[in-house]
């Protein structure tokens, strides 16, 4: 345990009694750590500056609940290879997400005319405004837009107003009892199209077992796991990766 807090110091603050993960007003700290960096002219118009960022403020001063630097290169990966137009995530926390899915996105689709756009659905409205500062922040307003509610009444409002007529990948990362029926109301409102992927962040760690045998048991769905790990921790965890038939 020694090694990992060398390596990850704000890991110790798990030990104080009452800890928690987040929504306790680190992000705010985070919003005024990034303005006062001496590199902040650096990070304006620099998606990978801010996520390194973010990264080394999650390993040195507090956890952050963003997917951090693992899951963050497999998901590129991914996305390079999909070349989606439109991406919605579910559960955007501070945009750390959205970003990288933008940038991946925009960086892909280099050269062609392609509208391209990320909707980063959040509950919490102070959370999503500071995503909402982070995103201006890099530039990349133009591709993701910030919607602050429940995601289920989200996708249904987006869905009614027809601005989700096909979303080509569905990001899962909000609360993991709410995974099956946010699949099936994304299901019901008919945007997510055959070919399209649907992927699940936590079905390890902290879990979601209902979901992983719903999407493997389902005939409308071809799913599999990718080995993943929790940063700062280094904790084994996976992405469920699921394609629509
Ligand atoms: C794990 S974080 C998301 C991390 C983000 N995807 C990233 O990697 O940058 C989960 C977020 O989901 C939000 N959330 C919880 N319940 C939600 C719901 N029903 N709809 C939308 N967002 C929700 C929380 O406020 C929190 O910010």
């Amino acid at each position: 345990m020694e090694q990992i807090y060398e390596k990850y110091p704000s890991l110790r603050k798990f030990e104080t009694d009452g800890y928690q993960e987040s929504h306790d007003g680190r992000e705010i700290t985070l919003l005024k750590h990034i303005y006062s960096h001496p590199s902040l002219p650096q990070i304006r118009d620099s998606p990978s500056a801010l996520l390194n960022l973010m990264d080394e403020f999650a390993a040195k001063e507090d956890f952050l609940i963003s997917i951090g630097p693992d899951k963050a290169d497999k998901l590129v990966k991914i996305l390079a290879d999909e070349r989606p137009q439109v991406v919605v995530e579910l559960g955007g926390y501070l945009g750390y997400s959205a970003i990288l899915f933008a940038d991946t996105m925009r960086q892909t689709a280099k050269g062609t005319s392609t509208a391209l756009r990320v909707w980063s659905l959040e509950a919490d409205p102070l959370i999503a405004s500071i995503a909402m500062n982070f995103i201006d922040l890099v530039g990349l307003s133009d591709i993701i837009k910030v919607v602050v509610g429940p995601a289920a009444d989200s996708l249904k409002r987006l869905s009614a107003e027809g601005k989700l007529p096909k979303v080509d990948v569905l990001f899962l990362d909000h609360v993991e009892d709410l995974y099956v029926s946010d699949l099936e109301v994304s299901d019901q409102l008919g945007f997510l199209h055959s070919g399209a992927l649907v992927l699940a962040d936590n079905v390890v760690r902290p879990g979601a077992p209902a979901y992983r045998e719903y999407v493997r048991g389902s005939p409308k769905y071809e799913s599999w796991g990718l080995k993943s790990l929790i940063v700062p921790g280094d904790a084994d965890d996976e992405i469920e990766v699921t394609r629509v038939k």
